[in-house]
């Protein structure tokens, strides 16, 4: 697997905030990590792609005064859409931030109604969302701030990640309903305190929904990405649902990834799974059993799961996602139309899917511009014939070479072959 794209994004983020340059060895290569260095760049940040020692890739990050006016493309990347702001404002100029159509329809003012709070200038039209100009004055005072980060954990790690160079540091509390992705957070304070900033953040005596973070310089570092875990999904479902068997090669001991999840979920879905020095080894039983679960901690983990509770032996019920409608696409109407358009039985509930598998049939299965309904609709193809996944290039979001390493798997099992509907 590839790294990690939300590692690879804070990574990027961090060191661009450092106050000495950095390296980044086995950065994520796709469409959302670009547009993050690309955004970094034009604030005036050098990045420089290089070739390590092993033959790997290794970009060398060189922190430098931030600079507008510039112009940000989100693309359709929430993280690059909700952790740049802060970094925005603390340019001395205006940055204006604009992406594809879906990026104006994402949440994003969590972010926007903080940063004025801790003083920043942000014009936009009104509806706490993209296109809008961060108003950078080379400063951000900082301080108290309380937001609603129910709708997206990125609120939450956007502004702890910048926090550091704020004037008064920050104290942030969440009031609302309940925190979705809460792995993510806790992976942007594990960064943060690896990068020598002074983070409490709630649990282990900590107060609830509160987070602190003192003013300091950033160091600069030399991280090695972790393999991406979420979009080992679609190859650990390849197991469960062929009984095949399917190796991940360096699966973490110790990670912050919300993708770590699946080695219980599909567990208990019926596979099993070991891992020793070669990595994570995922073996399908041939049986697949439904799952009553909350995935509000790992919910871009849903396309893939639903897709193999489709092909279950039993009914399934996935809650805690409701906001997954603000995702990529609304996966939750996605995906019940899309396995339904195939001959399944899924209906939307409040806060998620309600699975009862039924044989399918072949079709196209539309992805909407969302990588993870390209490899849910994979997973699918692999026990049902004649699948067809539209614009499987859209994978290049988080994962260009889905189409060859899925074909490379399954050449390597013996398996059918499903490169044509690729
Ligand atoms: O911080 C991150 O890297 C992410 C947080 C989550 O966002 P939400 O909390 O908006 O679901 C996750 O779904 C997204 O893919 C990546
Ligand atoms: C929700 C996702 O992405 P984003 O970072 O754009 O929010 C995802 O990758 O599943």
């Amino acid at each position: 697997m590839p790294g990690s794209k939300s590692v690879t994004n804070r990574a990027l983020v961090l060191a661009a905030l450092a106050s000495e340059p950095g390296w980044l060895r086995r950065p994520l290569r796709s469409r959302d990590t670009l547009l993050m260095a690309d955004a970094l760049r034009a604030l005036g940040v050098g990045i420089e792609e290089q070739v390590g020692s092993g033959g790997g890739e290794v970009w060398r990050v060189i922190p430098a005064g931030l600079h507008g006016p510039a112009r940000v493309d989100v693309g359709n990347a929430g993280t690059v859409m909700r952790f740049l702001p802060p970094v925005a404002a603390l340019a001395d100029g205006p940055v204006r931030f604009d992406g594809d159509p879906r990026s104006h329809e994402r949440p994003l003012h969590g972010v926007i109604d903080a940063l004025r709070a801790l003083g920043a200038r942000i014009d936009d039209d009104g509806r706490g969302a993209l296109p809008m100009t961060v108003h950078g004055s080379g400063s951000l005072a900082g301080g108290r701030v309380r937001i609603d980060a129910s709708s997206s954990s990125q609120f939450v790690s956007a502004l702890l990640l910048s926090a550091p160079r704020f004037n008064k540091g920050l104290e942030l509390r969440h009031v609302g309903g309940a925190l979705p992705s809460l792995p993510h957070i806790r992976m942007t304070v594990d960064m943060l305190r690896a990068a020598g900033a002074k983070v409490d953040s709630p649990g282990a005596g900590g107060e609830p929904d509160v987070w602190r973070v003192a003013p300091s310089a950033l160091l600069g570092q030399d991280l090695t990405v972790e393999p991406d875990l979420s979009n080992a999904a679609p190859f650990l479902a390849a197991a469960l649902v062929t009984g095949g068997t399917v190796t991940v090669r360096d699966w973490p001991s110790r990670t912050t990834q919300p993708g770590d999840a699946l080695r219980e979920i599909f567990t208990l879905m019926g596979g099993s799974c070991e891992r020793d020095e070669r990595g994570l080894t995922f073996t399908g039983s041939g049986r697949i059993k439904g799952i009553d679960v909350d995935l509000r901690e790992v919910g871009e983990l849903t396309p893939v799961i639903a897709a193999v509770a489709a092909l279950a032996g039993s009914a399934s019920e996935l809650r805690g996602v409701a906001h997954l409608r603000l995702h990529e696409t609304d996966r939750l109407a996605a995906l019940a139309a899309e396995i339904n358009g195939l001959g399944g039985d899924v209906t939307e509930t409040e806060d998620g899917l309600r699975i009862r598998p039924r044989p399918l049939r072949g079709g196209v299965f539309h992805t909407y511009e969302d990588h993870r309904l390209a490899t849910a609709a994979a997973v699918i193809g692999l026990a049902v014939k004649g699948v067809e996944v539209e614009n499987v290039a859209t994978t290049a979001k988080t994962l260009p070479e889905f189409p060859e390493l899925w074909t490379a798997m399954l050449d390597g099992t013996g398996g059918p072959s499903v490169a044509r509907g690729l």
